[in-house]
């Protein structure tokens, strides 16, 4: 099915701030993702990329500013909103198959979606194991399947390429292009920059909490500098 394509932006943060205790981690942050577009979010280890994807989630209060999804306040419909944040939340003595059942009860989803998404991220032959027993690559494509449970018009994920393999790591490009396709958003954390650059068409990168630049990746490309480039000038070269 084809996602609406709106002219509003699909996820707009504003001035969002999070201070925990006297530590500042997100400062006056703003930014938009493209209604359709692959947007790739991006800062060194600590930058506040989690804190910023779990705002946008609702999972993080913001001290100050806030977060607009279609224009408005953060949903729970995960018809509309689709987030992978590790970790993913699952009892480890539960089946795939069981939490997944679960997820789709209290979001009104049909039971038909669990089967469907299981074979989708190829975790079918792994639905009856318990997900304490999962590799890092299995909790990921689970938590992926989570995510896509309601089939959303915008998908939410951190750091999804972290332990899975190249195919996994081709599959999940593939589905993310394909999403964009039918005008799905994606707005994606990685510290893989070679990959999320063949990835993304817009990319927003902060440090220490902050804006250094947002942009589309083919005005990043015009002024010649690869996603590698632009990073490890912006950030002073501590690395992704
Ligand atoms: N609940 C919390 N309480 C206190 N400090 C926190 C909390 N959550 C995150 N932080 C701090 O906020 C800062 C940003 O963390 P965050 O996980 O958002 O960064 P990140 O960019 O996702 O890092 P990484 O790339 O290493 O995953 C870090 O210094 C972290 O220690």
């Amino acid at each position: 099915m084809n996602f609406s394509r709106s002219h509003t932006a699909a996820i707009s943060v504003e001035g969002l701030t999070k201070r925990y205790g006297r530590t500042t981690v997100v400062d006056q942050l703003s930014f938009t993702v493209r209604s359709g577009a692959v947007t790739g979010f991006f800062g060194s280890n600590g930058a506040g990329k989690t804190t910023v994807l779990k705002a946008v989630a609702g999972l993080v209060r913001p001290t100050a500013g806030r977060v607009l999804i279609q224009g408005a306040p953060v949903v729970s419909d995960a018809r509309v909103l689709g987030v992978h944040i590790e970790p993913c939340g699952a009892h480890p003595g539960r089946t795939a198959r069981a939490h997944l059942r679960t997820l789709a009860v209290l979001a009104g989803l049909p039971g038909a979606r669990v089967g469907e998404v299981l074979d989708l991220v190829g975790l079918d032959h792994a639905a009856e194991v318990r997900v304490g027993t999962f590799s890092l690559g299995m909790r990921q494509r689970l938590g992926l399947a989570s995510a896509l449970l309601g089939d959303p018009e915008i998908l939410v994920l951190d750091e999804p390429v972290n332990g899975l393999d190249p195919q996994a790591i081709r599959w999940l490009r593939t589905l993310i292009r394909e999403r964009a396709e039918r005008g799905g958003t994606t707005l994606l954390s990685s510290h893989i920059l070679s990959e999320a650059a063949r990835t993304v068409d817009d990319i927003v990168i902060i440090d220490k909490g902050r804006l250094v630049r947002s942009d589309t990746v083919d005005e990043l490309s015009q002024g010649g500098g690869s996603l590698e480039d632009v990073f490890h000038d912006l950030t002073g070269g501590r690395g992704a």
